[in-house]
């Protein structure tokens, strides 16, 4: 679980002290597949920073006890000398966790998503979409308990975009992955999420926090797009986001 009590940080600059996010709290359950929405610079990559232990707050606390936290980034850094398997298997290397066991398991992953005929191809020669599945395999092979995703698909065209919605949101609530997306996107956070969260402009404070529970039999993303309150919860994330 994870629990943020009354957190607040602020970066001290060589000038000026900038005060990124401020008394935050939040609590994620296993399980939960949480999005984060706000203003551009209002601290949403400092909260996820925040959560992965790599800052500590400058006052408050972070409690977070998730044996294992995955990070998945706007971009892949897949590195481009390493083939796709190369490359999946790279973040067990660095752990010192790549044995034959695992390195199957990544290959499993690479294989549900659809990669299997390209596990011998290098970076260059692949659709950004297909680059960011290898990414998140890379993540998931490590059997992350948290996932902390920020802005994985925003570099993705529309259309790609919806997909890998699609098949991560699939794939997540399979391995029934605990989430934690930051997304500027109010849509996918919608048709994502067991809950979306709205921080203010900077400092980022939570303003709302809004359960969703689409009319929607699947938990496919796409599916869940066209529940009948879909627009009901884009309208309530919206009015609360332009007065953040
Ligand atoms: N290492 C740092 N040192 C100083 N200031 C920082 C640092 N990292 C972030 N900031 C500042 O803290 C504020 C919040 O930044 P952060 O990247 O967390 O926001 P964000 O909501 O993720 O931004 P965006 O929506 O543009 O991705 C910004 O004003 C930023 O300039």
């Amino acid at each position: 679980m994870l629990k943020i009590r009354n957190a607040s940080v602020s970066y001290m600059g060589l000038k000026e002290i900038t005060e990124a996010v401020k008394d935050i709290n939040l609590q994620v359950n296993e399980g939960e597949f949480i999005s984060i929405v706000g203003p551009s610079g209002c601290g949403k990559s400092t909260l996820l920073s925040l959560i992965a232990g790599l800052i500590r707050p400058t006052e408050g606390s972070v409690k977070n006890t998730f044996n294992r936290n995955g990070y998945m980034f706007q971009q892949d850094f897949l590195l481009p000398w390493r083939n796709i398997l190369d490359n999946a298997v790279l973040g067990l290397e660095i752990a010192q966790k790549k044995n034959k066991i695992n390195k199957k398991y990544a290959e499993e992953l690479l294989d549900s998503m659809g990669l299997s005929e390209f596990k011998n191809y290098y970076p260059a020669e692949l659709s950004g979409g297909m680059r960011q599945r290898v990414a998140l395999a890379r993540t998931l092979a490590l059997k992350p308990d948290l996932l902390l995703l920020d802005e994985p698909f925003s570099a993705l065209d529309y259309q790609t975009r919806l997909n890998m919605q699609q098949e991560v949101g699939l794939m997540l609530r399979r391995e029934k992955k605990t989430v934690i997306l930051v997304t500027h996107d109010i849509s996918e956070a919608i048709a994502m999420s067991d809950k979306v969260i709205i921080l203010t402009k900077r400092p980022g404070r939570v303003i709302e926090s809004i359960e969703i529970n689409l009319n929607c039999a699947s938990k496919a993303p796409m599916s869940c797009r066209s529940a009948s309150n879909f627009g009901k919860y884009f309208n309530q994330i919206w009015g609360v986001l332009n007065n953040a």
